[in-house]
């Protein structure tokens, strides 16, 4: 390391490994422990000559240079990363809870607080990553994590990581892409109200607004904003309000964040704390 730089320089040698906690597409993410601080991370493998073979060595130095700027509660943290000949490690945050996902699937579907808690949470991390000029987290159940406390955590993994219970369609599902992404325009940060309208429907129904046999079918409810409410289950009304204002095909018309963190939903059920003490880790 260069004799300026202050960042500890890592290595395996200061890890002791634990189970695996999941494979990803370019490796496998492992529950680990800092020797002498016996900090708990979650370390994730990366195999050199898969990254390779998809030329993506910038994407991914340019993704950690990102990734360890971010400093927010619910934005899983990079502490840092090291490499040996055939291998790349991140050093991340252990999201004790696992997959927000898994919750969603075993419950059904969440109760309006803490779906409220969870939106309030996901625009809060980015209003903080559009303060930063970073857009598009990513921000779809897969890619939400919970902590030890119920506290949700987007962690980007800069490539879909095909973990145990993820959805099949999971990697090319086209359910989250906003109308000006299907048409291929260009997108901003509206882009991310977008996707924050079609978790809120996911987390109180069970499953994204515009779902469809085919992927061709998904974009065309998606061009329609074929939005319908099923009446079960019960859904209160300021919560379809927020997601019809959410849904807009228009990007300049859709709830800014700061918009949808005085949403009287929002207000009334959102835990300010942002942890939800009734998800059972
Ligand atoms: C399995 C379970 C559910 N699991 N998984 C995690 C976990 C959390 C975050 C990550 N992050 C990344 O992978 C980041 C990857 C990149 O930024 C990247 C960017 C560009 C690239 F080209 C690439 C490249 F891979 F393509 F090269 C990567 C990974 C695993 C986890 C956790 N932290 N705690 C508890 N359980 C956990």
């Amino acid at each position: 390391s260069d004799a300026g730089n202050t960042e500890k320089q890592w290595s395996l040698a200061d890890f002791e490994i634990g189970r695996p906690l999941g494979k990803g597409k370019f490796g496998r993410v492992y529950l680990a422990r800092e020797a002498k601080s016996k900090y708990i991370v979650a370390l994730k493998v990366i195999f050199k000559e898969q990254i390779e073979k998809y030329k993506i060595h910038h994407q991914l130095r340019r993704e950690m240079e990102i990734q360890t700027s971010l400093r927010h509660p619910n934005i899983l943290r990079l502490f840092g990363w090291f490499h040996d000949n055939e291998r790349i490690f991140l050093i991340l945050e252990y999201a004790h809870g696992g997959e927000l996902y898994g919750v969603l699937k075993q419950n059904g579907h969440l109760t309006e607080q803490q779906a409220a808690t969870y939106i309030a949470s996901l625009s809060q991390a980015l209003a903080y990553c559009h303060g930063k000029c970073v857009i598009h987290r990513d921000i779809k159940p897969e890619n939400l994590l919970l902590d030890h406390e119920g506290r949700l955590k987007i962690a980007d993994f800069g490539w879909s990581v095909q973990s145990s219970n993820k959805r099949k369609t999971m990697c090319g599902t086209l359910d989250y892409l906003a109308p000006e992404m299907v048409e291929n325009r260009d997108h901003d940060y509206a882009v991310d109200n977008w996707t924050l309208g079609i978790l809120c429907y996911e987390f109180l129904y069970g499953n994204p607004p515009f779902e469809a046999e085919s992927q061709k079918d998904t974009f065309k409810r998606i061009l329609k904003i074929d939005l319908s409410f099923p009446l079960t289950p019960n859904v209160s009304e300021e919560a379809k309000n927020l997601i019809s204002q959410l849904l807009v095909k228009d990007p300049s018309k859709r709830l800014s964040i700061e918009k949808i963190m005085q949403h009287p939903w929002i207000v009334k059920n959102a835990d300010p704390k942002g942890v939800c003490a009734s998800i059972d880790i």
